[in-house]
């Protein structure tokens, strides 16, 4: 079983990494964690509230963390996501009173309270909370067992012709957690692109008839307009749920070790995350980065339609 820390910007594909994480049994999630993102730090810290509360998993805490990037200001992705965060469907009234406390401090203490090597990170917005996490406590970085984190690519952009999102709204954040001396896997557009939500996969999820599955789908239809409307997709792609299927099972996402930094000073390609795949392939005494490469598609939509059939 892997314990996880989610860091998250809810925003709909990070709902369903939530779902995938609670519902998968190889999966203990020991809390939730946000960051300013896809929308404000209140707005997508009352949707991972209000997800957790839909999956019935209101043993799971969350704590906010920062609201902005270390330096730069917070651009959010309303276009995509709506002026919630979670546009397109109902949220029920979380019940669970969000947690006291920085996230920053809860990530520290859950890993200082751990034994080394246990608990792995999994941040699915920017970076900002990790990088604080890592500055203010330097020695999680050799606690931790492994960062898997969605953000960047080595071939696509999708907040610049060569930037993601996630790494762009804070570069300089994904500058320190790409360069602390951890393992680091990047999930990024390369292999994401291809997790798209087709109409057979919805109508999948959608039969599976619970409430849960319905809201899921719901969630993908506001997901499929915007993608289409904003960047001409015809099905949208499901980020952040590769993170956990990777932890889940690393068969699902093909990774290729090369060494990866980030641009935070290009007029043009700010919040590129440059990967050197020249060469032979590194081990891993060599480069603690490595890339996500090809996703087995079936077998990812298996473990999310598997994961809300558990939840029920
Ligand atoms: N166009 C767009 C912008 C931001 C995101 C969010 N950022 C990452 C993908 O860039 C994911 O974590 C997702 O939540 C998705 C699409
Ligand atoms: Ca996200």
């Amino acid at each position: 079983t892997h314990k996880i820390i989610l860091d998250s910007d809810p925003g709909h594909d990070d709902a369903v990494a939530i779902l995938l994480a609670l519902g998968n049994p190889n999966i203990d999630l020991l809390g939730v964690t946000t960051v300013g993102g896809n929308q404000s730090l209140d707005k997508v810290t009352y949707n991972a509230r209000a997800v957790l509360e839909k999956a019935h998993a209101t043993d799971v805490p969350v704590h906010a963390g920062c609201d902005r990037p270390l330096v730069r200001p917070l651009e959010v992705a309303a276009s995509i996501h709506g002026q919630s965060g979670l546009d397109g469907v109902d949220l029920p009234v979380p019940t669970r009173p969000l947690d006291p406390g920085h996230a920053v401090d809860w990530i520290i203490e859950t890993i200082m309270d751990n034994e080394p090597g246990t608990i792995t990170l999994v941040p699915t917005g920017p970076l900002t909370n990790i990088a604080m996490a890592a500055r203010k406590e330097p020695r999680i970085v050799e606690r931790v067992r492994e960062v898997v984190l969605m953000g960047g690519g080595y071939h696509v952009g999708n907040w610049s012709p060569v930037a993601e999102f996630n790494i762009k709204v804070d570069p300089e954040a994904a500058r320190v957690v790409f360069n602390a001396p951890w393992p680091v896997t990047m999930v990024g557009l390369d292999l994401t692109h291809q997790a798209l939500c087709t109409p057979e996969v919805q109508e999948r999820i959608r039969s599976i008839g619970t409430d849960l599955s319905t809201f899921v789908s719901g969630l993908m239809d506001f997901f499929r307009k915007s993608y289409k409307d904003n960047q001409d997709f015809v099905d949208p792609p499901v980020h952040d749920p590769c993170t956990v299927a990777y932890l889940i099972d690393p068969d699902i996402v093909k990774t290729r070790r090369c060494p990866v930094d980030v641009e935070v000073k290009g007029e043009l390609t700010t919040g590129m995350t440059v990967a050197d795949l020249r060469g032979p392939e590194p081990s891993a005494e060599e480069c603690h980065t490595q890339v996500a490469v090809k996703l087995d598609f079936d077998g990812f939509w298996d473990l999310i339609v598997d994961a809300i059939k558990r939840i029920g």
